[in-house]
């Protein structure tokens, strides 16, 4: 397919594309070829054209503003002679503060993305930092230190998140320790952190308990206060309500969110648990390792002053300018190789390419 940027025509700007049920659109990283229905903009000037590109260089670089920035994110991994992409160019921006899921079907890339995240993996190519961080050019000392001070992670399995011999506030003390924070003269204030910490998850009860002596839940809850000892500035969590019934993981998400809320601390949680997903304030949808969709939920408020959260659901468009269309769109409508694209002044119309050809398999 011709692209938008081969024709020589003009940008016509960001239509939005909203409203999208799910799953996958797609539209080639080139453009699609426009329809012959389809209404060309009107021609730009010289001039136009100028102060464009001249726009375009001296805008923000991307992701400069997001506390973290994957750009093009490719990871492939070689097993038995047999190459994997596992990330297969994956964007993905996360602002500061926020608290977001990331979802997908099983082997569509989110743990290869997390692993990354947390600098326990280095990608195969393209960009990604955190914080200031560059993923892919740090050398062992600043990974060590990235890993201690900037990432706290959480595994699924609750006995990988703490040490079993020590009590939990003895767990949160120790990621202090080993950064050197404040050295042993600070040993009160590094005990008083972890009381408070543990204090503002809810499991001060569990202060002077060994892991073995506390539920799966409660466990969890430690480990997110050892997760936010240092004060990272962002939390990782991998699947971290999955060994639990759904009441306790109602409380170990609650307690992500008071991180949050409380500290400030930007939260990515991989989770298939769909009343997490439902309660972060974006969700991101993995596809064969590329971000695919966005759910994104707002708080309103209506003329009675009543609250209300506002979900909605957008196709991602990535920096190639692709978009995957949701499946069962693709499937309802019998879409196969290409469609035909309608530029309207305020929107992209998407139809099934009607010629004979195209429905042959
Ligand atoms: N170390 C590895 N060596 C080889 N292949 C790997 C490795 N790690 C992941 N993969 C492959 O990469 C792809 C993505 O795996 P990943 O674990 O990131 O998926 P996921 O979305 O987290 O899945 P799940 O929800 O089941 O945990 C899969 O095909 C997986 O088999």
């Amino acid at each position: 397919m011709s692209g938008h940027g081969t024709t020589g025509e003009p940008d016509a700007g960001a239509p939005g594309v909203s409203g999208f049920s799910a799953g996958e659109v797609v539209s080639s990283a080139g453009g699609a070829a426009r329809s012959a229905a389809g209404r060309a903009p009107a021609p730009v000037s010289l001039a136009e054209l100028e102060r464009q590109v001249a726009e375009h260089r001296d805008g923000p670089a991307y992701g400069q503003d997001s506390l973290i920035s994957c750009d093009r994110l490719v990871r492939i991994f070689t097993a038995d002679g047999v190459e994997v992409q596992a990330l297969q160019g994956l964007d993905l921006l996360v602002g500061k503060g926020e608290l977001m899921a990331l979802v997908g079907a099983s082997g569509s890339g989110k743990s290869t993305l997390l692993n990354i995240l947390a600098g326990l993996d280095v990608p195969t190519a393209g960009a990604a930092s955190v914080g200031g961080y560059d993923l892919l050019a740090m050398d062992a000392k600043s990974r060590l230190r990235y890993r201690r001070e900037v990432v706290g992670f959480i595994w699924q399995q609750t006995s990988r998140n703490l040490l079993p011999y020590l009590t939990s506030a003895q767990n949160v003390v120790l990621p202090m320790q080993l950064s050197g924070r404040g050295g042993l003269r600070h040993k009160r204030q590094r005990a008083a952190r972890a009381a408070e910490l543990l204090g503002i998850l809810g499991v001060s009860h569990c202060h002077d308990r060994r892991p073995a002596q506390m539920s799966g839940g409660e466990q969890q809850r430690a480990a997110i206060a050892v997760a936010l000892a240092n004060d990272p500035a962002v939390v990782l969590a991998d699947e971290p309500t999955g060994e639990l019934d759904s009441a306790t993981a109602e409380q170990v998400f609650g307690a992500f969110r008071t991180a949050n809320e409380q500290l400030g601390t930007t939260v990515v949680v991989v989770t298939h648990d769909q009343s997490v997903a439902d309660a972060v304030h974006r969700t991101v949808a993995i596809r064969d390792g590329r971000t695919a969709s966005e759910v994104v939920r707002r708080t309103e408020i209506d003329e009675h002053g009543r609250e209300s959260v506002v979900a909605r659901e957008y196709a991602t468009v990535d920096r190639a300018g692709r978009l995957q269309l949701p499946r069962d769109y693709t499937e309802a409508l019998e879409i196969r190789r290409r469609v035909l694209l309608e530029l309207q002044q305020d929107h992209i119309t998407v139809r099934p390419d009607d010629h004979p050809e195209s429905r042959q398999d």
